[in-house]
C-alpha cells in the first residue's frame, strides 16, 4: 500500500484522493480547514462534490506540512507519492512550499492534475516544475475525467504523462485500479498541451451551443479546435501521435460536449449575454480555459501559428468584443488547405 499526499481539496483533487484511497493510505490538505471538517464529518465535499460520498479510508489534514510528511513516512521511497490538485495558478506556491519543507534529494514522486498555461510567465506545469525545482521532475496526469464521474467511480481512461519512467510507474500504481485505467506516456508536451487548450475549446463549443450554431457548427468548431491544438502542440514539441490519444482528442471531445464542463458551462452562459465576472461568481470554481487564453493567443502569436478559435475566445472573454462581431470574422475567413 503506498502513502499518497494530496494537495487541494477541490473538486478533483477531492475526486483523485478519493479514488486512490480505494487501494493505498492517502491524505487530503485543503487549505480552508471547513471543507476538510465537512469531509471528516460527512464522507462528502459539500462545496466541490455534493452528494457524492467518498472512499471511507480517507483522511484529511488541514496542516500543509504534517500532510506532506505523511508520504515521506513510507519505508519504502517507491511507495510516496505527492499528488498536486490545485488550479494551474497555484501550482508555483504549492511547489515552493514543499522545497521549504523537504530537500529535492528526498522527494518522492510527485504528479500534477492542473491543466492550463501559467498565467504571468506562459509556462506549461512540467516548466513551471523544472523553473522551481532547477531540474525536470515528476508528471501529469490528465485526460477525460469529469471529478464527479471519478468520485462516484464510475469507468474512465487516463494519461500519466512523465519523461521518467519512475513518476509514470508510481503513477500507475497509485491509479490503475477498481474503475480507472491508466496509460503511460512519455510526452508530457503534448498530453499538456492537449489538457490546457481543450478547456478554450471548451468556452467556444459552449457559446456555439448556447446560440444553437447547430450541430454542424459544434463539430466544425471542436476539429477545427484540434487543428489549432495540433498546430501549438506540434511546434512547442509534442509528438503527432498523442494529441490523438486520452489528453488530445478523448479531453477534447469530454469537455466540449459534457456539461459537467465548466468551461463549456462559461461559453454557455456568456452566448446567454452574462457578463465574465457574474459567470464566474455563479461557477465558483476554476475554468482553467478563461484564465490561459490570453497567454495561448499570445504564444501563437509568437510562434506565427494560426489560431482563430483561440483568438476569438480571448477576444470576447478578454477584450469585451462582441460574439456576433467575433462570429462573422470567422465565418468570413479565406478558404485554405485543411490542415
Ligand atoms: N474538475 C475536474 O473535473 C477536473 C479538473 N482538472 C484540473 O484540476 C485543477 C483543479 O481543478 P478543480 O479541483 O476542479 O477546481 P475547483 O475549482 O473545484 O477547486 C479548486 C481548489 O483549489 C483550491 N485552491 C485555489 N487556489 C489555491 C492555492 N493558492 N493554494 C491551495 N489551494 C488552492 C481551492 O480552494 P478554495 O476552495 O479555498 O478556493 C479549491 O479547493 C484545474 O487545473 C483543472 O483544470 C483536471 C481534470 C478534471
Ligand atoms: O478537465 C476536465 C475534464 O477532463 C474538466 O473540465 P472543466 O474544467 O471544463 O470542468
Amino acid at each position: 500500500m503506498m502513502k499518497i499526499t494530496v494537495f487541494g481539496a477541490g473538486a478533483w483533487g477531492t475526486a483523485v484522493a478519493s479514488h486512490m484511497a480505494r487501494c493505498h493510505q492517502v491524505v487530503l490538505w485543503g487549505r480552508r480547514a471547513s471543507d476538510l471538517d465537512d469531509i471528516r464529518s460527512h464522507g462528502e465535499n459539500t462545496r466541490y462534490l455534493k452528494g457524492i460520498p467518498l472512499a471511507s479510508g480517507l483522511q484529511v489534514e488541514p496542516d500543509f506540512e504534517l500532510a506532506a510528511r505523511h508520504a515521506l513516512s513510507h519505508p519504502d521511497p517507491d511507495q510516496r507519492l505527492w499528488v498536486i490538485g490545485t488550479p494551474m495558478g497555484a501550482l508555483r506556491s504549492t511547489l515552493t512550499q514543499l522545497l521549504a519543507i523537504c530537500p529535492i534529494d528526498q522527494w518522492p514522486s510527485v504528479v500534477w492534475l492542473c491543466k492550463g498555461f501559467e498565467s504571468d510567465t506562459g509556462l506549461m506545469p512540467h516548466q513551471v516544475v523544472e523553473s522551481v525545482l532547477g531540474q525536470t521532475y515528476g508528471g501529469a496526469l490528465t485526460g477525460p475525467s469529469f471529478a464527479a464521474e471519478v468520485a462516484m467511480g464510475l469507468p474512465c481512461a487516463l494519461t500519466a504523462a512523465s519523461a521518467c519512467p519512475k513518476t509514470r510507474q508510481a503513477i500507475l500504481a497509485a491509479a490503475h485500479h477498481s474503475s480507472m485505467r491508466v496509460y503511460a506516456l512519455d510526452d508530457i508536451i503534448g498530453a499538456e498541451v492537449g489538457g490546457a487548450v481543450k478547456n478554450i475549446m471548451a468556452v467556444a463549443t459552449g457559446i456555439c451551443d448556447g446560440l444553437r450554431l447547430g450541430l454542424n457548427a459544434r463539430a466544425a468548431l471542436i476539429t477545427r479546435g484540434m487543428a489549432e491544438i495540433r498546430r501549438l502542440a506540434l511546434s512547442l514539441g509534442a509528438q503527432s501521435e498523442t494529441l490523438n490519444g486520452l489528453s488530445g482528442f478523448g479531453d477534447l471531445i469530454l469537455t466540449c460536449t459534457g456539461d459537467l464542463s465548466r468551461n463549456r458551462r462559461v461559453g454557455l452562459m456568456l452566448a446567454q449575454g452574462k457578463s465574465l465576472s457574474d459567470i464566474l461568481a455563479e461557477l465558483g470554481q476554476v475554468a482553467e480555459g478563461v484564465r490561459c487564453v490570453s497567454v495561448v493567443t499570445q504564444l501563437a502569436q509568437k510562434l506565427n501559428i494560426e489560431m482563430p478559435i483561440t483568438e476569438a475566445v480571448s477576444a470576447i472573454v478578454h477584450d469585451g468584443k462582441s460574439i456576433q462581431a467575433v462570429l462573422q470574422d470567422l465565418l468570413a475567413r479565406e478558404s485554405k488547405l485543411e490542415s
